[in-house]
Protein backbone atom coordinates (compact mmCIF):
# COMPACT_ATOMS: atom_id res chain seq x y z
CA UNK A 1 0.00 0.00 0.00
CA UNK A 2 1.32 3.79 -0.96
CA UNK A 3 1.93 6.25 1.47
CA UNK A 4 0.52 9.82 1.86
CA UNK A 5 4.39 11.02 0.42
CA UNK A 6 3.90 8.44 -2.14
CA UNK A 7 0.99 9.65 -3.29
CA UNK A 8 2.54 12.35 -4.80
CA UNK A 9 4.80 10.37 -7.28
CA UNK A 10 1.87 7.86 -8.68
CA UNK A 11 -1.01 8.24 -10.91
CA UNK A 12 -4.21 8.50 -9.73
CA UNK A 13 -5.42 5.48 -11.54
CA UNK A 14 -2.82 4.07 -10.29
CA UNK A 15 -3.30 4.61 -6.87
CA UNK A 16 -7.01 3.39 -7.38
CA UNK A 17 -5.56 0.54 -8.85
CA UNK A 18 -3.31 -0.55 -5.68
CA UNK A 19 -6.75 -0.47 -3.73
CA UNK A 20 -8.53 -3.03 -5.76
CA UNK A 21 -8.28 -6.55 -4.04
CA UNK A 22 -8.82 -9.71 -6.29
CA UNK A 23 -10.33 -12.65 -4.78
CA UNK A 24 -9.37 -15.37 -6.65
CA UNK A 25 -12.69 -18.35 -7.67
CA UNK A 26 -15.25 -15.92 -6.06
CA UNK A 27 -18.37 -15.99 -6.27
CA UNK A 28 -17.46 -19.12 -9.11
CA UNK A 29 -14.67 -21.08 -9.88
CA UNK A 30 -12.29 -18.91 -12.84
CA UNK A 31 -13.88 -15.71 -11.35
CA UNK A 32 -11.37 -12.95 -10.43
CA UNK A 33 -13.48 -11.00 -8.61
CA UNK A 34 -12.46 -7.30 -8.24
CA UNK A 35 -13.27 -5.98 -4.90
CA UNK A 36 -13.48 -2.04 -4.38
CA UNK A 37 -14.26 -2.06 -0.53
CA UNK A 38 -10.61 -1.26 0.29
CA UNK A 39 -10.89 1.42 -1.77
CA UNK A 40 -14.13 2.50 -0.49
CA UNK A 41 -12.69 2.05 3.28
CA UNK A 42 -9.94 4.78 2.66
CA UNK A 43 -10.90 8.16 2.60
CA UNK A 44 -7.81 9.32 0.51
CA UNK A 45 -8.44 6.80 -2.43
CA UNK A 46 -12.09 7.48 -2.08
CA UNK A 47 -11.63 11.16 -2.39
CA UNK A 48 -8.76 11.14 -5.14
CA UNK A 49 -11.41 8.33 -7.11
CA UNK A 50 -14.55 10.74 -6.97
CA UNK A 51 -12.50 13.87 -7.97
CA UNK A 52 -11.34 11.60 -11.31
CA UNK A 53 -14.93 11.46 -11.75
CA UNK A 54 -16.16 14.95 -10.83
CA UNK A 55 -13.09 16.82 -13.62
CA UNK A 56 -14.33 14.38 -16.07
CA UNK A 57 -17.94 15.07 -16.09
CA UNK A 58 -18.00 18.78 -14.31
CA UNK A 59 -17.78 20.26 -17.92
CA UNK A 60 -19.61 17.99 -19.69
CA UNK A 61 -22.74 18.65 -17.33
CA UNK A 62 -24.95 15.89 -17.73
CA UNK A 63 -28.52 16.60 -16.14
CA UNK A 64 -28.53 13.77 -14.28
CA UNK A 65 -26.47 10.66 -12.99
CA UNK A 66 -27.71 6.76 -13.55
CA UNK A 67 -26.09 4.21 -11.13
CA UNK A 68 -26.32 0.93 -11.45
CA UNK A 69 -27.50 -1.81 -8.69
CA UNK A 70 -25.32 -2.26 -6.43
CA UNK A 71 -21.99 -0.55 -6.46
CA UNK A 72 -22.72 1.85 -8.93
CA UNK A 73 -24.89 3.63 -6.44
CA UNK A 74 -22.02 4.31 -3.88
CA UNK A 75 -19.86 6.41 -6.50
CA UNK A 76 -22.72 7.18 -8.36
CA UNK A 77 -24.80 9.02 -6.00
CA UNK A 78 -21.61 10.72 -4.51
CA UNK A 79 -21.13 12.19 -8.29
CA UNK A 80 -23.91 13.55 -8.25
CA UNK A 81 -23.62 15.38 -4.95
CA UNK A 82 -20.82 17.00 -6.45
CA UNK A 83 -22.33 17.86 -9.77
CA UNK A 84 -25.16 19.51 -8.29
CA UNK A 85 -27.18 17.12 -10.69
CA UNK A 86 -30.05 14.34 -9.55
CA UNK A 87 -29.44 10.55 -9.00
CA UNK A 88 -31.50 7.70 -10.28
CA UNK A 89 -31.11 4.33 -9.76
CA UNK A 90 -31.39 1.38 -12.11
CA UNK A 91 -32.51 -1.76 -9.60
CA UNK A 92 -32.35 -5.41 -10.01
CA UNK A 93 -36.07 -6.58 -10.45
CA UNK A 94 -38.43 -6.41 -7.85
CA UNK A 95 -37.04 -3.40 -5.75
CA UNK A 96 -38.65 -0.34 -6.91
CA UNK A 97 -42.28 0.53 -5.97
CA UNK A 98 -43.54 2.71 -9.01
CA UNK A 99 -44.03 1.73 -12.44
CA UNK A 100 -41.28 0.73 -14.33
CA UNK A 101 -39.51 0.15 -17.74
CA UNK A 102 -37.50 -3.72 -17.67
CA UNK A 103 -34.39 -4.94 -19.30
CA UNK A 104 -33.19 -8.42 -18.81
CA UNK A 105 -29.67 -9.29 -19.65
CA UNK A 106 -26.80 -11.92 -19.30
CA UNK A 107 -23.77 -11.39 -16.88
CA UNK A 108 -20.36 -12.77 -16.92
CA UNK A 109 -22.20 -15.45 -13.88
CA UNK A 110 -25.95 -15.99 -14.74
CA UNK A 111 -28.63 -13.67 -15.58
CA UNK A 112 -30.74 -10.47 -14.44
CA UNK A 113 -33.32 -8.13 -15.00
CA UNK A 114 -32.98 -4.54 -13.91
CA UNK A 115 -35.70 -2.04 -13.69
CA UNK A 116 -36.22 1.94 -13.82
CA UNK A 117 -38.66 3.89 -12.44
CA UNK A 118 -41.12 5.68 -15.48
CA UNK A 119 -40.56 9.12 -14.31
CA UNK A 120 -36.45 8.46 -13.53
CA UNK A 121 -35.70 10.65 -16.28
CA UNK A 122 -37.40 13.38 -19.35
CA UNK A 123 -37.46 12.68 -22.57
CA UNK A 124 -34.04 14.76 -23.89
CA UNK A 125 -32.19 14.16 -20.39
CA UNK A 126 -28.23 13.74 -20.93
CA UNK A 127 -27.76 11.20 -18.97
CA UNK A 128 -24.18 9.83 -16.90
CA UNK A 129 -24.45 6.21 -16.88
CA UNK A 130 -22.12 4.55 -13.81
CA UNK A 131 -21.24 1.52 -12.35
CA UNK A 132 -17.86 0.42 -10.60
CA UNK A 133 -16.93 -2.38 -13.09
CA UNK A 134 -17.61 -3.61 -17.08
CA UNK A 135 -17.32 -7.31 -17.77
CA UNK A 136 -19.86 -8.72 -20.36
CA UNK A 137 -21.13 -5.00 -20.81
CA UNK A 138 -24.69 -6.32 -20.34
CA UNK A 139 -25.52 -4.84 -17.27
CA UNK A 140 -24.45 -1.25 -18.90
CA UNK A 141 -26.34 -2.09 -21.52
CA UNK A 142 -29.42 -2.70 -20.27
CA UNK A 143 -29.06 0.29 -18.27
CA UNK A 144 -28.31 2.38 -21.67
CA UNK A 145 -31.51 0.51 -23.13
CA UNK A 146 -33.59 1.43 -19.98
CA UNK A 147 -32.86 4.95 -20.27
CA UNK A 148 -33.24 5.66 -23.92
CA UNK A 149 -36.58 3.60 -23.64
CA UNK A 150 -37.45 7.00 -21.96
CA UNK A 151 -36.44 9.22 -24.39
CA UNK A 152 -33.33 10.05 -22.58
CA UNK A 153 -29.47 10.27 -24.27
CA UNK A 154 -26.81 8.40 -22.43
CA UNK A 155 -23.51 10.68 -22.81
CA UNK A 156 -21.12 8.40 -21.64
CA UNK A 157 -21.04 5.40 -19.50
CA UNK A 158 -18.62 5.42 -16.95
CA UNK A 159 -16.75 3.12 -14.56
CA UNK A 160 -14.01 2.34 -11.81
CA UNK A 161 -12.82 -1.32 -13.63
CA UNK A 162 -12.72 -2.64 -17.25
CA UNK A 163 -12.22 -6.42 -17.92
CA UNK A 164 -11.28 -5.67 -21.58
CA UNK A 165 -10.91 -9.55 -22.12
CA UNK A 166 -14.74 -9.75 -21.72
CA UNK A 167 -15.62 -7.72 -24.44
CA UNK A 168 -17.93 -5.62 -22.45
CA UNK A 169 -16.34 -2.38 -23.56
CA UNK A 170 -15.60 -3.16 -26.94
CA UNK A 171 -19.30 -4.01 -27.23
CA UNK A 172 -20.29 -1.29 -25.66
CA UNK A 173 -18.52 1.24 -27.77
CA UNK A 174 -19.85 -0.63 -31.10
CA UNK A 175 -23.41 -0.01 -30.12
CA UNK A 176 -22.03 4.02 -29.95
CA UNK A 177 -21.65 4.75 -25.98
CA UNK A 178 -18.47 6.66 -25.25
CA UNK A 179 -16.73 5.49 -22.12
CA UNK A 180 -15.00 6.53 -19.27
CA UNK A 181 -12.63 3.99 -17.13
CA UNK A 182 -9.67 4.78 -14.74
CA UNK A 183 -8.38 1.25 -14.59
CA UNK A 184 -7.65 -2.34 -16.50
CA UNK A 185 -7.37 -5.41 -15.61
CA UNK A 186 -6.43 -8.72 -17.22
CA UNK A 187 -8.64 -11.71 -17.65
CA UNK A 188 -11.89 -12.50 -15.83
O1 LIG B 1 -20.52 -6.13 -17.43
P1 LIG B 1 -21.34 -7.20 -16.75
O2 LIG B 1 -20.96 -8.58 -17.22
O3 LIG B 1 -22.79 -6.95 -16.83
O4 LIG B 1 -20.94 -7.20 -15.21
C1 LIG B 1 -20.76 -6.05 -14.45
C2 LIG B 1 -21.75 -5.97 -13.34
O5 LIG B 1 -21.59 -7.08 -12.44
C3 LIG B 1 -21.42 -6.58 -11.11
O6 LIG B 1 -22.62 -6.45 -10.44
P2 LIG B 1 -23.41 -7.67 -9.83
O7 LIG B 1 -24.47 -8.07 -10.78
O8 LIG B 1 -22.45 -8.71 -9.37
O9 LIG B 1 -24.18 -6.98 -8.63
P3 LIG B 1 -23.81 -6.23 -7.27
O10 LIG B 1 -23.30 -4.86 -7.67
O11 LIG B 1 -25.13 -6.17 -6.61
O12 LIG B 1 -22.78 -7.02 -6.54
C4 LIG B 1 -20.81 -5.22 -11.32
O13 LIG B 1 -20.98 -4.39 -10.18
C5 LIG B 1 -21.53 -4.71 -12.52
O14 LIG B 1 -22.78 -4.13 -12.19
N1 LIG C 1 -14.67 -10.11 -12.10
C1 LIG C 1 -15.56 -9.33 -11.49
N2 LIG C 1 -15.21 -8.66 -10.36
C2 LIG C 1 -16.12 -7.86 -9.73
N3 LIG C 1 -17.37 -7.68 -10.15
C3 LIG C 1 -17.75 -8.32 -11.27
N4 LIG C 1 -18.89 -8.32 -11.97
C4 LIG C 1 -18.76 -9.12 -13.02
N5 LIG C 1 -17.53 -9.66 -13.07
C5 LIG C 1 -16.87 -9.17 -11.98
Amino acid sequence: MTSATDLLSLRPQDYIREHIRTVPDWPAAGVQFRDITPLLQNPRVFRVLIDQFVHRYFDMRPDVVAGLDARGFIIGSVLAYELNVGFVPIRKKGKLPFTTVEETYELEYGSATVELHTDAVKPGDRVLLIDDLIATGGTMMAGKRLLEKLGATVIEGAAIVDLPELGGSAKLHAAGLPLYTLVDFEGH
